[in-house]
């Protein structure tokens, strides 16, 4: 058992990879060995959140994850605390393994009872895991408002229930903020709801215990979870020309700002020359504040050999510049406006798809509205598969997609598994963050890393920043992240 954070990558598996590695687990082990092994791992993590708990309310659902939680129950039973039962179905329709571990829970003296204890230390969620199948209701929905509502923290087996384990989309009411403080042990396998969307919120502090089990996975992963970029060394031997030029596209009349928050970025992100080509005919020439930027009109400058950042506060001005920077630039991220006008217009739409088929490295960074744009979806449409979005674009413009959000998922267009980003957190909630992005990545094409591996990193090293901000400093600014100093 271990917990999950940003420092490892890992592969996700879906709902039915999961099922698939456990019936082959389960056909390899001794009956009932499954339930046992996660039984043992929530109620050591039970003891471990809560090692002075006097009542520890373990709320089991119809299925095995109620089984799950059964057997931990009877598990800290042994261990002298004192587990409180609520059970939500029908004894006679449980599968055969949670009929097994009730048996144990029975046998070694947990409590049971009808409703849940008026006081508790830790409650278990053990009501629904990868079976899901519809928002929960009744007493189950009033025992998950409960067990939620205070400070106290609540341990949830497998996945949080009613949290789709492939989407990460949460069947209860989403803007409801919960109290409580939430860890999630995950079993066998590690989910990519887990990680995006609404279940970075839902699961909080994530464990995964393989049950053991690791060496029965012969499947591909479904996704992976992002680690940490390698840190290559520069070579003594090298100049700016071995970093590369990148090239912000944008800055209409009133949002110069953004295209200088991207080359703030891409500077800071080690690129060897940055332009700023705005597109506000009566922009400033300096930015003395950043005199290593060097302005330009956007129109004068030839994206040959540059990367290009298409897009930051570009306004409808963007467009006129589109058609150039799809077919000239080496390499190109588009960003904010650029997308938006890409979404309207037929005609930019099957150049981007063009350029996709030439292979130029091309990465689009939409917010989940700008997705739902350029899929001719909704937001909530994008939001409800994240991860199937991302790749849908991926694969209509043949380009790398970035997909910002809680737990952003990078995909392409080869059979790759999509990446989510387990890093950042909502203080990145604020004007021109998206900037920044746009500007990291278009620092690492510039440099010729592969627009995947640029994506990924440039995503994991953009929310690293805002992870490790110190909590006494001034709150993150863009400029601030841009430039990776605390004020
Ligand atoms: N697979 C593994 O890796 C391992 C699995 N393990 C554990 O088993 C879990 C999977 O067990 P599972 O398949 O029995 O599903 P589970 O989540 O218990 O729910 C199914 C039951 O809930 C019901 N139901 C559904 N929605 C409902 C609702 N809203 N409100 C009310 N009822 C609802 C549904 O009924 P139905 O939809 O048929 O009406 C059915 O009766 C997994 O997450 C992990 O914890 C580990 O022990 C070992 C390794
Ligand atoms: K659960």
């Amino acid at each position: 058992m271990h917990r999950i954070t940003s420092a490892s990558a890992a592969d996700l598996f879906d709902i039915a990879a999961t099922r698939r590695i456990e019936q082959t687990a389960a056909s390899a082990l001794p009956p009932h060995t499954l339930m046992q092994r996660a039984g043992l791992a929530a109620a050591r993590l039970a003891m471990a959140l809560t090692p002075h708990a006097r009542t520890i309310w373990v709320a089991c659902g119809p299925g095995n994850n109620g089984g799950d939680g059964f057997e931990a129950a009877a598990q800290l039973r042994h261990r002298g605390f004192f587990p409180v039962v609520t059970f939500l179905g029908d004894e006679s329709r449980l599968p055969q393994d949670a009929k097994a571990s009730l048996q144990r829970a029975r046998d070694a003296g947990v409590t049971f009872t009808s409703e849940p204890p008026s006081t508790f230390e830790l409650a278990v969620d053990a009501l629904l895991g990868i079976g899901s199948t519809r928002p929960p209701s009744g007493a189950m929905a009033e025992w998950l408002v409960r067990m939620h509502a205070g400070a106290q923290p609540v341990l949830a087996l497998d996945v949080p229930s009613g949290l789709d384990a492939d989407t990460g989309t949460l069947a209860s009411d989403p803007d409801r903020v919960p109290a409580s403080t939430r860890t999630t042990l995950t079993l066998l396998t590690l989910k990519p709801g887990l990680f995006t969307a609404q279940g970075r919120d839902a699961a909080g502090t994530v464990w995964f215990d393989d049950l053991g089990c690791s060496t029965f996975i012969q499947e591909s992963a479904t996704a992976r979870l992002a680690g940490p970029p390698d840190h290559a060394p520069r070579t003594h031997a090298s100049h700016k020309g071995s970093y590369g030029d990148v090239a912000v596209i944008g800055g209409a009349s009133g949002m110069t700002g953004a295209a200088l928050l991207a080359g703030s970025a891409a500077l800071h992100s080690g690129a060897g020359r940055v332009f700023v080509g705005l597109l506000d005919p009566v922009a400033m020439s300096v930015d003395t504040s950043q005199p290593e930027l060097m302005l330009r009109d956007a129109h004068a400058l030839d994206l040959s050999g540059m990367t290009a950042v298409c897009g930051c506060g570009g306004g409808d001005a963007v467009r006129e510049l589109l058609p150039r920077a799809l077919s000239t630039a080496a390499a190109l991220v588009l960003d904010a406006d650029a997308l938006n006008a890409i979404a309207a217009d037929p005609s930019l739409q099957a150049q981007l798809m063009a350029r996709g088929r030439t292979g130029a490295p091309t990465v689009l960074t939409p917010h989940p509205l700008e997705a739902a744009r350029l899929l001719g979806d909704t937001t909530g449409g994008v939001q409800a598969n994240r991860l199937a979005a991302a790749r849908a674009l991926a694969l209509r413009f043949g380009a790398v997609t970035v997909l910002k959000g809680s737990g952003t998922v990078i995909a392409d267009a080869t059979d790759a598994p999509p990446v989510i980003n387990p890093t950042g957190n909502a203080r990145l909630a604020t004007a021109g963050t998206g900037d920044v992005l746009a500007g990291m990545i278009g620092a690492a094409l510039a440099r010729r890393r592969p627009a995947f591996e640029a994506a990924c990193e440039a995503a994991w090293q953009h929310g690293h920043i805002a992870d490790t901000w110190p909590a006494d400093a001034a709150p993150l600014t863009a400029g601030a992240l841009a430039r990776r100093t605390p004020a």
